[in-house]
């Protein structure tokens, strides 16, 4: 396994709320993301996975230790800068597509370039889109899709900017057996033919099972992780 950190988070501890109300969502936690790699982020309800990716991905802060992309420091960035570089380095795929319902396919795909004053290119769109099997469908709209395509979709959005990691949250967990497949086929894809890094929160252990590596947490502590033996 290529073991290129892209991003590494050093002591990282979440805590929400204080006192003795206080929850320890993550505690102490360290962790290297590797390039061009599939990882599984598994664990049970309430074991830390949403608060993990949310600190990987820039979304909320650590209450305590680092969180770096590409060495760089990104969890004591300004928010306006954060939202920059989340814009422009980092795809999200999510349970509920999150495609905008008034948008045309091909608009929802070119979003991130657009939000990030790049120039909106439909050659790449056409590209983006035959590459997870909807060419032709640039005109559609989100709700004349099947939830599989519209999963589709985002994941071309989320792959367009060609981002150093894409986060995805239970990508597959609105779909039925053969079109999650067909939706971790892809995202597979992406890795093995792309070279992308790719992080999937899951709670299927069929999605874990065809990861290249898997990160297991249990009370906001990592407690496995099959590419190294943990202290
Ligand atoms: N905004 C919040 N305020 C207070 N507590 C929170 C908040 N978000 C999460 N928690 C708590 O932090 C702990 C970890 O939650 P988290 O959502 O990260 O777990 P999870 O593994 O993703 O769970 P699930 O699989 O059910 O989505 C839980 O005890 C949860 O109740």
């Amino acid at each position: 396994m290529n073991t290129n950190t892209v991003l590494e988070l050093e002591h990282v501890s979440r805590t929400y709320g204080s006192g003795s109300t206080a929850v320890h969502a993550l505690r102490n936690l360290d962790a290297r993301l590797y390039a061009g790699t599939l990882t599984a982020v598994v664990g049970p309800s309430g074991s830390g996975k949403s608060t993990f990716l949310q600190c990987a991905a820039g979304l909320d802060r650590p209450t305590s230790g680092a969180v770096r992309l590409g060495g760089q420091e990104i969890s004591v960035m300004r928010e306006r800068e954060l939202t920059r570089l989340r814009r422009a380095r980092i795809g999200f795929v999510f349970q509920s597509f999150n495609l905008l319902p008034a948008l045309t396919v091909q608009e929802n795909v070119l979003l991130p370039l657009r939000l990030d004053g790049k120039r909106r290119d439909p050659a790449r769109a056409h590209r983006m889109l035959a590459r997870v099997g909807l060419y032709g469908r640039e005109d559609a709209r989100p709700g004349e899709l099947s939830g599989g395509q519209q999963q589709r979709v985002a994941i071309a959005r989320a792959l367009i900017t060609e981002p150093d990691i894409v986060f995805a949250d239970e990508p597959t967990g609105s779909l039925d057996q053969e079109t999650a497949a067909e939706v971790l086929g892809l995202l597979r894809e992406a890795v093995s033919a792309h070279g992308a890094t790719v992080v999937v929160v899951t709670h299927d252990p069929w999605v874990a099972d065809r990861a290249d590596r898997v990160l297991r947490l249990s009370q906001g502590r990592l407690v496995q992780d099959t590419a190294e033996v943990l202290s």
